[in-house]
């Protein structure tokens, strides 16, 4: 299956080989922490991660008014899946159905740790929630918020305490135990969020956008702090994000949804090289020009013929055959003449420039062949300008239907 966890696509996220803690919800025998790192860094090693039961594994079901959801979904131990798609596609259909926030059809067969979702109630599913606003109860004190799911789960008062008092500080708020609640800031209240879902000692993390309402200080103290969390008790993470920086932090696969169901899914590693569906390449940030293949040249729709030499090209791909060119903006620019017309720095065209368009830190030119090029602020082109273009990078593959 595309996107089984492999030690090289951690590595190759930038993560080193990840700690996976041996545990399922239900399951009676718990290896933490150095226990768990060892063990599974040693199966890691040898490859023999199948054996795993998955923590979630099965079809989710959930129907709201006219839209229904309809996903297969596994996720393994220590796992760290992604979940994009447009808006209202159902990426929070799907987690608040697996986390009894929406009702589960009765075709759903998801199971939890191998446990059916029938039998297991939803405080036995080992799962945190953390969603945008970190909805904390306002008439409660910091530290009552955090202790409160373990009070539920059966604590003491003086045990759920002690638990919520340790959460605060790994998660490097202590100093406001005693706040209430409405007091925080929204960055504050995001990490007495970590801090409660931590508290009940999950194997799976929830993400809903944790970070989405944060201003950029705040979001990246709570990013690193969602990181390190996960990465340090080798959570399972399931993870809805606009945001492609924390797919590629964060997750080690990725699924995108259309419409209630899964369209894609990849190695996060994969992402902005080979995505299939057009969302995936815009989440990316790459221009997705369709063409078709000619001798040594890809034929764009407008016309364009752009030499193959020193691009990718998949393999089997026939002449005639449609294609799309997959190429990132820092992988193309603008240059001034047409010196080299192909070789290990690729192709250069003839090219213009449509428009100008922001992609939240810089500003690309939209090119009337379809490609994007990042352009330096202070040399912006005009609409309209005639431009030479060098193809550093980019990837020619079958087109497919999404
Ligand atoms: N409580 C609800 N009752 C009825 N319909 C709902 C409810 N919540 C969501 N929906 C509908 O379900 C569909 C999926 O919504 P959902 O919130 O899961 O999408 P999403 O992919 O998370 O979107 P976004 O990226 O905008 O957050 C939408 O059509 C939405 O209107």
């Amino acid at each position: 299956m595309a996107g089984e966890w492999t030690v090289s696509e951690a590595t190759a996220n930038g993560w080193s080989a990840k700690p996976v803690r041996a545990r399922v919800p239900g399951a009676s025998a718990r290896a933490t922490g150095a226990d768990a790192r060892s063990a599974v860094t040693s199966k890691a090693a040898t490859g023999d991660l199948a054996s795993d039961a998955a923590v979630i594994e099965g079809r989710v079901v959930v129907a709201r008014d006219r839209f229904t959801l309809d996903i297969d979904l596994r996720l393994r131990p220590g796992e760290r899946v992604g979940v994009i798609g447009a808006n209202g596609c159902g990426k929070s259909t799907l987690l608040a159905g697996l986390a009894g926030l929406a009702t589960l059809e009765q075709d759903s067969t998801v199971r939890f740790g191998g446990e059916p979702w029938r039998s297991t109630p939803v405080e036995a599913r080992g799962l945190g929630f953390i969603a945008q606003d970190g909805l904390l109860f306002p008439h409660l004190s910091v530290l009552d918020n955090v202790a409160f799911g373990p009070r539920s789960a059966g604590k003491s008062k003086q045990q759920a305490r002690e638990i919520a008092g340790r959460m605060l500080e790994a998660v490097r708020v202590g100093h406001l135990a005693s706040a209430s609640a409405r007091s925080v800031s929204g960055g504050e209240r995001q990490r007495i969020a970590f801090a409660r879902a931590l508290a009940t000692d999950p194997s799976t993390l929830f993400l809903d956008e944790p970070f989405a309402a944060l201003d950029v200080d705040a979001s990246v103290e709570v990013r690193e702090i969602a990181a390190q969390q996960v990465q340090d008790r080798g959570l399972s993470l399931l993870l809805v994000t606009h945001d492609l920086v924390d797919a590629v932090r964060l997750t080690d696969r990725i699924i995108v949804i259309d419409d209630g169901k899964v369209i894609e899914e990849l190695a996060t590693c994969d992402l902005q090289r080979a995505p299939a569906s057009k969302f995936a390449a815009a989440f990316a940030g790459l221009a997705r020009v369709p063409g078709h293949l000619e001798a040594q040249a890809f034929k764009t729709k407008s016309g364009l013929r752009i030499p193959l030499h020193g691009l990718e090209t998949e393999p089997g791909l026939v002449t005639g055959a449609s294609a799309l060119l997959l190429a990132a903006p820092d992988r193309v620019e603008l240059t001034c003449d047409d010196a080299s017309n192909g070789g290990a720095s690729g192709p250069v065209l003839q090219d213009a420039v449509e428009s100008l368009v922001g992609d939240g830190s810089a500003v690309l030119a939209r090119l009337r062949s379809g490609l994007l090029a990042r352009v330096q602020s202070e040399e912006l082109p005009t609409a309209g300008t005639e431009v030479f273009v060098r193809i550093r990078q980019a990837r020619v593959r079958a087109a497919e239907a999404h």
